[in-house]
């Protein structure tokens, strides 16, 4: 069992929880600059943790609401940081509307590993109520929120996030800086919903986008014909992978073939 100290509190870690602390300040200033908070904002952090990163945006706002699940570190945290809305529970099934009342949410965290993509859903599900969302994370996932067209990366996880948000690659962070260390680099990413939803149908454009790269090395053709009835459509790009479409022809292929379903079809099979 591994234990971690900070200001006489001791943790047995859980690695379930994905607890790896940051010890590197550094690190932590610029998460918050690049999150671009003020002030006036209504923040969440995720997963406070010991408070590396809470230190950090509370020398521009003591208070803000922070979620934390190990009930040890929410205590920590309440006794640390007096002014601080400290919600011990699961950052899952929390009520951001509630949180955020009147204005939109400002998110930071370095967050838990392990439940990485239910976090991005949540917050995509979300979007309407978010200003942004500057998260550590897995390097390698940071690099598939971000990936452009006809890379490696790029695929169901790129489309289905950046359809609806503007996502950076912020920075890389080594494992060195972690207490314990994990065993991956990390890397931080911003998102920021688009304005207007380019699709009012966010469930089947993800259906849709699922069902295209089913097998990333057939064409579109190929993914799409046992869920829509393409001899209806006139699209050259059906003959092309789904890793070589920008988002705006997902988009444009999507508003096309959205009213072809094959009643009987079931996409994820
Ligand atoms: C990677 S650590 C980051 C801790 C701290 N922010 C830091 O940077 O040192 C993740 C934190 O999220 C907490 N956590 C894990 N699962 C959670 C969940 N479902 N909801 C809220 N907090 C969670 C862990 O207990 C831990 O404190």
């Amino acid at each position: 069992m591994i234990k971690v100290e900070y200001k006489h509190t001791e943790i047995a870690v859980k690695k379930k929880l994905g607890q790896n602390f940051l010890t590197d300040r550094n690190i932590t200033r610029k998460i918050v600059t690049e999150s671009e908070t003020n002030p006036d904002d209504t923040i969440l952090e995720i997963g406070p943790g010991f408070g590396a990163l809470t230190r950090e945006i509370s020398t521009i706002t003591p208070r803000f609401t922070v979620v934390e699940k190990d009930p040890k570190l929410a205590s920590f945290i309440r006794n640390e940081y007096p002014e601080l809305t400290v919600i011990e529970g699961d950052f899952l099934t929390v009520d951001l509307k509630k949180i955020a009342g009147e204005k939109p949410l400002r998110v930071l965290g370095n967050i838990p590993y392990a439940i990485t993509s239910p976090i991005l859903f949540k917050l995509l599900e979300n979007r309407h109520i978010l200003l942004s969302a500057t998260l550590m994370m897995q390097h390698e996932v940071a690099l598939r929120i971000t990936a452009k067209p006809r890379t490696k990366d790029y695929g169901i996880l790129a489309v289905q996030m950046q359809a609806f948000c503007e996502t950076k690659y912020l920075f890389r962070v080594g494992r060195k800086v972690f207490r314990p260390q994990p065993g991956v680099d990390s890397a931080v990413i911003s998102m920021k919903p688009k304005v207007n939803d380019p699709v009012s149908d966010r469930e089947g454009f993800s259906r849709f986008v699922r069902c295209a790269f089913h097998q990333r090395r057939k064409t579109l053709q190929n993914n799409l014909k046992k869920t829509y009835e393409l001899d209806r459509v006139e699209s050259s790009v059906l003959k092309q992978r789904a890793e070589e479409l920008s988002i705006d022809e997902f988009f444009r292929l999507f508003e096309q073939i959205r009213p072809l379903m094959v009643s009987s079809a079931d996409p994820e099979s």
